[in-house]
This record gives C-alpha cells, sequence and structure tokens, in this order.
C-alpha cells in the first residue's frame, strides 16, 4: 500500500510533516511578542528576555560548608588521633554577622555551617574531626587542607558571568539562582495569545444535555489544555455553526486580538468545509500548507494571515490534538522566543514494541502506546481505534512514529517513546 501523496482539493503532492513545520515556522512573524517585567514569583515558566549577568559574587564572601572551628589550615596540617593539634578557641563566628577580629596563628572560631569565615582562616575543620578540650581548646584530630570545607566568594558564580541565556524558560532552580543573586524582577516575553474556536453545526457544549444528532465539544476543552501547558494564554471564542458569515466575523476578531487561531473541524473536504475558503479571506498571505502526509492529522490547514497564524485542525479529536502536538507546539515555542532548548524537547524513553504494525510508506504514522516498565525493559503496546475515539488517547501514556520511509516496526524493535506528561 502507498499512502495517498494528493492534498486535501485533490491538486498536490501532501506536504512531508518536516517540510509542512518548517514552512510553518519560518513564516512566524519575529518581534510582534513584547516584553515585560514581573517579580520572581510570576516567573515560573516564563521565557527570559535578554541575558541576565549575574550582578555580584555568590557567595559574596567566603562561607563555611560545615558546623566546626574555621582556622588556618596550616594550623592542622598533620594532626591526627594519635597526634592531634591543639588549638585555642578564639571567638566565634554568629549567623549572619561578619566576624571581629583575626584569627591568630595556633588559633581558631567556633563556626555554624553558612558561617562567615574570619579574617586569617582559610579553611574549616568539622566538628566530627574536633574533641573538645574546654571552653576554651580543642583537639584537632584529622588536619584540613586550604579551602577545604568552605566556599569562596564567587564559587557558585561569579559577578559578570552569564546566570540565565536569552530565551530560557524559567525553571524552578533558574529563579533560585536569580533569588540568590539578588534579582526581584525579570524582563520575560509576555505569553503567547492563543484563540481556540469549534465549528460544526452538531457540535454543543460539554455542559449541555446531549440532544438527538449533536456531539459534546471534546476539542475546546482539549486544546485549551494542551495550550496552557505550553505557559500560553487561551481566549476561547466559542462553537461557531456552519455558517461562513458568521464564522468569518469570529475569526476576523480572533485574528486582530490573537497570535494564534485554532480551529477545529471545516479542513477536510465535505461540503460544509469552510475553512480553506476562510483562510484565504482572511489572508494575505493565506493558505501555507492543506494536507500533510501524516495519520492521523492528513487535513490540517497551516496558514497566516499578515502576522497571525491561523491553523485549522482537524474535526477528529485525536487528530486535532497530534496535529497540536506536532505543529502547534512548537510554533507557541518559537514565538514565546524559547530559544534555548535543553537537550530533548519531548520527554521521550527508549521502548520495546509488543506488537507488529504496519503503515503506508511516504507517509508519517503517530501510533500512540501503552507504557509498562517489566525490570530494566519499557514495553511499548500500541493503542489502536479511530481518531474520533478520544479514549484512544487518554488511555495512551505517550507515542512513537513511523517514519516516512518505514512501512512498518515488528514486535521486539526497540522503539523511542514520546510521553504523554
Ligand atoms: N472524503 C473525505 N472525507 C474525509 C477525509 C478525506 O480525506 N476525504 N479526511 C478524514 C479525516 S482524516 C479527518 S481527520 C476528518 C477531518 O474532518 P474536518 O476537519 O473537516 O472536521 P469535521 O468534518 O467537522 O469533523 C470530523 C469529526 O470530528 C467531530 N468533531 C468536530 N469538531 C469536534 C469537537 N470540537 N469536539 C468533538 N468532536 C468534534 C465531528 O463531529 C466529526 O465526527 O475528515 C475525514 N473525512
Ligand atoms: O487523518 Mo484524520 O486526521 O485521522 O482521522
Amino acid at each position: 500500500m502507498i499512502a495517498e501523496t494528493k492534498d486535501m482539493l485533490g491538486r498536490n503532492r501532501l506536504t512531508a510533516v518536516d517540510q509542512a513545520l518548517q514552512i510553518f515556522l519560518q513564516q512566524l512573524p519575529t518581534g510582534v511578542i513584547d516584553t515585560e517585567t514581573i517579580t520572581l514569583e510570576e516567573a515560573l515558566d516564563r521565557v527570559v528576555a535578554g541575558d541576565i549577568i549575574a550582578r555580584e559574587n555568590l557567595p559574596a564572601m567566603s562561607r563555611s560548608c560545615m558546623d566546626g572551628y574555621a582556622l588556618s589550615a596550616r594550623d592542622s596540617y598533620g594532626a591526627s588521633e594519635s597526634m592531634p593539634a591543639y588549638l585555642e578557641i578564639q571567638g566565634e563566628v554568629l549567623m549572619g554577622e561578619v566576624p571581629n577580629g583575626r584569627v591568630k596563628q595556633g588559633c581558631c572560631y567556633k563556626i555554624p555551617t553558612g558561617g562567615i569565615l574570619p579574617t586569617g582562616s582559610n579553611s574549616v575543620v568539622m566538628f566530627e574531626h574536633t574533641i573538645p578540650v574546654d571552653e576554651t581548646l580543642v583537639e584537632i584530630v584529622k588536619g584540613v587542607g586550604e579551602g577545604g570545607n568552605i566556599s569562596r566568594p564567587g564559587e557558585d558564580i561569579a559577578a559578570g558571568a552569564c546566570a540565565i541565556t536569552a530565551g530560557t524558560r524559567l525553571r524552578p532552580q533558574d529563579l533560585g539562582l536569580l533569588a540568590g543573586l539578588g534579582f526581584a524582577e525579570v524582563e520575560v516575553y509576555r505569553r503567547p495569545r492563543i484563540a481556540i474556536l469549534s465549528t460544526g453545526d452538531e457540535i454543543i457544549s460539554h455542559e449541555q444535555p446531549l440532544l438527538p444528532g449533536k456531539i459534546r465539544n471534546i476539542n475546546s476543552i482539549a486544546l485549551a489544555a494542551q495550550v496552557r501547558r505550553l505557559h500560553a494564554t487561551v481566549q476561547h471564542y466559542g462553537i461557531i455553526p456552519d455558517n461562513y458569515d458568521l464564522f468569518l466575523a469570529t475569526m476576523r476578531e480572533a485574528v486582530q486580538e490573537n497570535d494564534i487561531v485554532l480551529f477545529s473541524g471545516g479542513s477536510s473536504v465535505g461540503v460544509r468545509d469552510l475553512g480553506e475558503k476562510i483562510i484565504e479571506t482572511l489572508g494575505p498571505p493565506g493558505i501555507l500548507i492543506h494536507g500533510t502526509a501524516l495519520k492521523p492529522g492528513k487535513p490540517i490547514i497551516l496558514g497566516m494571515s499578515e502576522t497571525t497564524a491561523v491553523v485549522g485542525l482537524p474535526g477528529h479529536p485525536v487528530s486535532a490534538m497530534t496535529c497540536f502536538d506536532l505543529f502547534i507546539a512548537p510554533a507557541i515555542k518559537q514565538l514565546a522566543g524559547q530559544r534555548r532548548q535543553r537537550g530533548q524537547q519531548e520527554a521521550s524513553v527508549p521502548a520495546i514494541l509488543t506488537r507488529n504494525i504496519n503503515s503506508a510508506p511516504g507517509r508519517r504514522d503517530v501510533v500512540r502506546v501503552q507504557l509498562e516498565q517489566k525490570g530494566d525493559e519499557v514495553y511499548a503496546s500500541p493503542v489502536l481505534g479511530k481518531s474520533g475515539s478520544i479514549s484512544v488517547l487518554a488511555r495512551a501514556d505517550g507515542y512513537f512514529f513511523i517514519d516516512e520511509a518505514s512501512q512498518g516496526h515488528s514486535e521486539g524493535d526497540r522503539i523511542k517513546a514520546f510521553l504523554y506528561l
């Protein structure tokens, strides 16, 4: 079996997924997402707009990493249980205060973990390696090298170093670093705004009682949740019946107010499928791609109206959500200014396929799987079902690709399973 190569209008070859994505991402505008300054408390998962340079050393002063005695390492050299060094306790470092005085030769200061090292000391002997003799004298039973058990100024990060690179999506540890460096606020890109519309005379709100011939709106809820996972904002434009004028008017409003407009349904070739006409009317540049060599998700329409991306997702929920993962998620990340990718963009695990699965060459198949850990291996069992069946996705833990060049995979093959988190 050879996959279909015509697009949705029977004109051209279906565009390969990678090529379609590349064309789409290239058309996305740059510089339309402005920046805002927000507090660190608000900044989780936001993308930093510029490099953030450390203005000071972290730590600012030498600090002890242990509870013990601060001393000059020389005074402890060679100390052992059989031949301890005896040091006079000259003073005590108090937490949060810069110690007075200077450690004299043969002397030490009692110091807590995190305490500032007194001048004249360059290391700390931990309590476990000491035996108190009395209030003023301590026996050191294990020597310490210079710099032992202390953090030096700038050891964590030095003043002038780049703490966070532009385009990084801030994680909890990044916020911790900024807090440690004394940043109260951070400049980030605003969140991309994503509009969601569901189209079709048959669609009713999920909150309404079911009426004959109608189906509940799955896509608006599911797609909005996908958008939120990517830390963008969602604007709902409701359920639009198959009415050209109403659809166009709503789309015009959505295009004005958002960075990406997603509508689902109306992307195929049925008589009611208005999506293509609407995108062309909203243009320019209009439709970039209609139809990709992808299963599920073939009828996707990727378009632009001025600087707003306009995407017709297939009505079938599994197809709509799959198209979101493949096309919309990368677009949102690009628009959000997320330039810094940390290794693999999507979480994945290597897994062993539990059954044979076929595909047509020339097409990319997205196969959903349930994953099970047995011993050291993860096994992936395909979850089969139609792209109109949302439970297929709900049962799946992840998915893998059967690439264009492949006609399928056999039981026992190693695959890379991307996770639905
Ligand atoms: N003759 C052809 N028919 C179809 C083709 C084709 O190539 N030739 N492609 C099929 C594929 S593949 C898909 S996917 C669908 C896509 O159809 P549309 O994007 O035009 O969407 P609709 O026809 O409006 O809906 C399809 C299906 O999904 C249900 N739906 C729509 N919106 C929602 C929603 N918000 N929540 C839940 N379910 C929704 C709708 O009721 C239909 O059952 O076309 C195939 N047909
Ligand atoms: O390719 Mo359509 O997207 O499944 O059912």
